[in-house]
């Protein structure tokens, strides 16, 4: 839903920058698309399975490169073998922009290359409790986009899990920006508010896309 009033663009840390409302509705549209054609295949949306046994609430599927704790491969060994879709070029473009965008600074998405997105689904239920996107060798930002229902996205620090820590909240077409001294910070996703989607949208839950540079070699 459109506010009254704007929100306004936040820092909430050093690199962390929350951007209400940057994707358009044709962009949140196009995005929620992509992301039912990803969800089929080459590799489908699952819980990801975790190394002591439980499985994660949310439902994921990667692009460029595939995540499983707490690793990168090309392949989804643990799912059905096939390699990822690759990472489509306009995401990068969007990418780009939503740094230059967040940091309003036209320089900061120069260079930007991310390699790998991890699409995360929300039904009414799915949380992510607090860690470190840490995977990655890049110190690279990563560029996060909203669309769907909203949630509480909790934004704390680099050194525990715990408190002090900001909620946010976080909507449809919403970017969130976390790179320099932000970049390890610790983030969860405590709740999902259902039925608060975009009628427009005709989304059911909440989709999640972070952009991040692997830094590995390609
Ligand atoms: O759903 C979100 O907003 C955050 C997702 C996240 O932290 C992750 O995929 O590592
Ligand atoms: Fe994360």
């Amino acid at each position: 839903m459109d506010a009254l009033l704007p929100r306004p663009r936040t820092v909430v840390a050093p690199g962390a920058v929350h951007v209400p409302g940057w994707l358009s509705t044709e962009d949140q549209r196009r995005l929620v698309e992509a992301c039912r054609e990803w969800a089929t295949g080459p590799v489908p949306m699952r819980h990801t399975r975790l190394p002591r046994g439980g499985v994660m609430s949310v439902r994921t599927v990667c692009l460029g490169w595939h995540w499983k704790p707490y690793a990168y491969t090309r392949t989804a060994d643990d799912v059905n073998g096939a390699r990822v879709a690759p990472f489509p070029a306009w995401l990068t473009e969007w990418g780009r922009r939503a740094l230059a965008d967040a940091y309003e600074d036209p320089a900061a998405g120069v260079g930007y290359a991310p390699d790998t997105a991890l699409i995360n689904f929300y039904d009414a239920a799915a949380k992510m409790g607090m860690h470190q996107d840490k995977d990655e060798r890049s110190s690279a930002p990563v560029v996060s986009l909203t669309v769907g229902d909203s949630c509480v996205f909790r934004f704390g620090n680099t050194e525990t899990r715990t408190r002090p820590w900001t909620d946010v909240e976080l909507a449809s077409g919403d970017l969130f920006v976390f790179g320099g001294e932000s970049r390890w910070a610790y983030h969860g996703v405590p709740k999902v508010h259902p039925g608060t989607a975009p009628a427009t949208l005709d989304l059911t839950g909440r989709l999640n896309l972070t952009l991040r540079e692997t830094g590995l070699p390609s």
